[in-house]
């Protein structure tokens, strides 16, 4: 298996620049005409599959909206990554994991070891409890060819308090979490595989030249995140970006062919990243 960050860059190249959220947040499982429950979640989720799978270059389930259900909740998301993954689609886990030695030691197992029943292409890390305590996380994916994507400057307004602050050497604290996603990435064929996420309603991205990795970039269409701001804010590093849009395309559904082609309508809007 090639390394994540190489998949990345030819599922992006060949299905067009776009990350799909499974979100099933309740609301959309009303709107659905689905029940708010195991039923209803299981449901969205293989709605969510068919329409997505072969079709989108990465999908991004947010485990929140399993965990709400419990072990059950759990089992639908098992085999929602499990189908997809089998597929080929790649899969990002929005988990937001981030804790200390032997802690993100089992969550880097949980996420990205191929033994697991959870395992995944990529999963979502915070690098709140210093960058070096996600070392698990890191050199798990680089052994099992996966990929992490670090929270650098997120897409809500809160983030500031902490992304925002200065280091010693006047750097912020965002862009030091790019700077030690680069180190890294340094070498990789293509594009590296510690890509950070950047979101897509901020005002100024941290410098991203060197970070030779994936951007993640959420916030789009709910949040009110445009392409406009993707392009701005990518700077030279267009064919790195992902932008990420959960709602903005679910709200589509229940119809598969309506969620297709909110896809292919949000993917036509970011032709300028990989054109
Ligand atoms: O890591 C993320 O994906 C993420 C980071 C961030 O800064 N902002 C952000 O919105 N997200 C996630 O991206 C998704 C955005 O959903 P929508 O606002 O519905 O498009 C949610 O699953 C969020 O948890």
């Amino acid at each position: 298996m090639k390394p994540f960050g190489q998949r990345l860059a030819g599922a992006l190249a060949h299905r067009g620049p776009l990350c799909v959220g499974i979100d099933p947040h309740p609301r959309l499982l009303a709107d659905w005409g689905l029940t708010v429950d195991v039923d209803g979640l299981e449901t969205f989720c293989e709605l969510c599959v068919e329409a997505f799978d072969g079709v989108v270059a990465i999908v991004k389930p947010q485990v929140a909206f399993f965990e709400v259900f419990g072990s059950a909740g759990i089992a639908v998301l098992e085999r929602t990554v499990e189908v997809l993954c089998s597929s080929g689609t790649l899969v990002l886990a929005d988990a937001k994991r981030g804790d200390i030695g032997s802690t993100m030691d089992a969550y880097a197992r949980t996420w990205l070891s191929s033994d697991s029943p959870l395992c995944s292409d990529a999963v979502t890390v915070s690098p709140y409890l210093g960058f070096g305590a996600l070392a698990p996380a890191l050199d798990l994916a680089a052994e099992t060819r996966r990929g992490v994507f670090v929270l650098a400057a997120t897409s809500n307004p809160e983030g500031a308090q902490v992304q925002q602050a200065r280091v010693a050497d006047g750097r912020s604290v965002a862009q030091v979490m790019v700077d030690e996603a680069a180190v890294r990435n340094a070498g990789a064929d293509v594009l590296g595989s510690v890509g950070v996420v950047v979101g897509a309603t901020l005002t100024e991205a941290p410098d991203l030249s060197a970070l030779h990795g994936p951007i993640l970039m959420p916030g789009v269409g709910a949040q009110g995140g445009t392409p406009d701001d993707v392009r701005r804010l990518a700077g030279d590093q267009l064919r790195a970006v992902v932008p990420n849009v959960s709602r903005e395309v679910l709200r589509a559904g229940p119809s598969v062919s309506a969620l297709r082609d909110a896809v292919a309508r949000t993917v036509d809007g970011f032709a300028f990243l990989q054109a």
